[in-house]
């Protein structure tokens, strides 16, 4: 009988810095980064300074790790029960609490004092209250009471443009929360077509989320409608005269896109469409954002050539 045992086949375990980085939800925050750096590059015309955009980057990356890391401490026993975060160094009490807690109220503190140095009290004041909002009142308050917790809740991680154009500005415009309204819009879409295919997680996780509560084909349709309005909602920019007609095809394109998804979803249900429109809305508002920051470099370039 063979009983040799390769030892290069065991998985290695995560380091400490890993386990800490993991609890930051990178790729979450990678997004909220890039709409707040894209809230920074259309509050002003031309380049911007960089002197401004970098540490206006980094204070708010932190501050979103911070609240994501306090979540995630927050959420240990329910993170447990859920097979999605089961693995997260929290919930498998690896990382001691004091130890997270810590780790958070670091990051937090020292993105604010980079907020508050280098860019605007404004910006800093804006993201501490974001932090809040994620990490206090959705967490806290309305994750466990109501299936409507993501659709308040959504408001916090609506505000990375209106973080970024007070960056730049010094203020709030019209056109910044104009940013944040889409992406308000954006979140129950994005969301329940994850907890729909999840539903048995938040069922033994004991959370309200709108598919436990309401069921399936209830959430589907506000999945459908929310396409809808998010169509509409991401017109806005276009009306409003902040982006010209690059922006307006990009977002025609996705938004029919979104809501072909959310129409198929509600008709015709499977857990690999939910994934998919999962998934779609991550290049959905990805290539929104992305969309927006082309037509504000080249419309004017093109209204110059003509
Ligand atoms: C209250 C509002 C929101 C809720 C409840 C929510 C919920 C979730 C959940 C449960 C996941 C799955 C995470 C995982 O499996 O690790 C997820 C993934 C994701 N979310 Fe959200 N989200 C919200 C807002 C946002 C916002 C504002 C953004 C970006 C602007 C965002 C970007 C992403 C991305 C990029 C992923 C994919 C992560 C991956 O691939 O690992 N989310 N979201
Ligand atoms: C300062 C600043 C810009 C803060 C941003 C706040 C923030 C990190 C918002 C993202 C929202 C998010 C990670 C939702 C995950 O939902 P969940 O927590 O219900 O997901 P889970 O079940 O995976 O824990």
């Amino acid at each position: 009988m063979n009983s040799t045992v390769s030892t290069t086949a065991l998985p290695h375990p995560p380091s400490r810095w890993a386990q800490y980085y993991a609890l930051t939800k990178p790729r979450v925050v990678q997004l909220i980064v890039f709409c707040a750096v894209i809230g920074m590059l259309l509050a002003v015309p031309g380049w911007p300074d960089w002197r401004i955009v970098l540490p206006a980057t980094v204070g708010i990356w932190l501050v979103a790790g911070a609240a994501a890391a306090f979540n995630c401490l927050i959420e240990r026993e329910i993170d447990r029960r859920m097979k999605r975060t089961a693995w997260r160094p929290t919930a498998k009490g690896e990382l001691a609490e004091r130890h997270t807690l810590l780790f958070s109220a670091v990051l937090c503190t020292v993105g604010c004092a980079v907020l508050w140095i280098w860019v605007n009290p404004l910006t800093m004041g804006l993201t501490l209250a974001t932090f809040v909002g994620y990490a206090i009142i959705y967490t806290v308050v309305l994750k466990p009471l109501t299936p409507q917790n993501i659709v308040i809740g959504g408001a916090s991680g609506a505000m990375p443009p209106v973080l970024g154009w007070a960056a730049m500005r010094g203020d709030t415009s019209p056109e910044a929360w104009l940013l944040c309204l889409i992406i308000f819009l954006w979140t129950p879409p994005h969301f329940w077509a994850l907890a729909l295919y999840r539903a048995e997680d938040y069922a033994k996780a004991g959370l309200p989320m709108l598919p436990v509560t309401h069921g399936s084909e209830f959430t589907r349709l506000h999945v459908f409608l929310y396409t809808l309005v998010l169509f509409a909602g991401t017109l806005l920019p276009f009306v409003y005269g902040m982006s010209g007609w690059i922006y307006l095809a990009a977002a025609v394109a996705l938004g029919i896109g979104f809501i072909v998804y959310g129409f198929r979803l509600w008709r015709d249900y499977s857990d690999t469409l939910a994934r998919r429109t999962f998934r779609f809305s991550i290049l959905h508002l990805s290539l929104l954002f992305a969309a927006l920051l082309v037509d504000h470099y080249v419309s004017p370039w093109l209204a110059a050539g003509t």
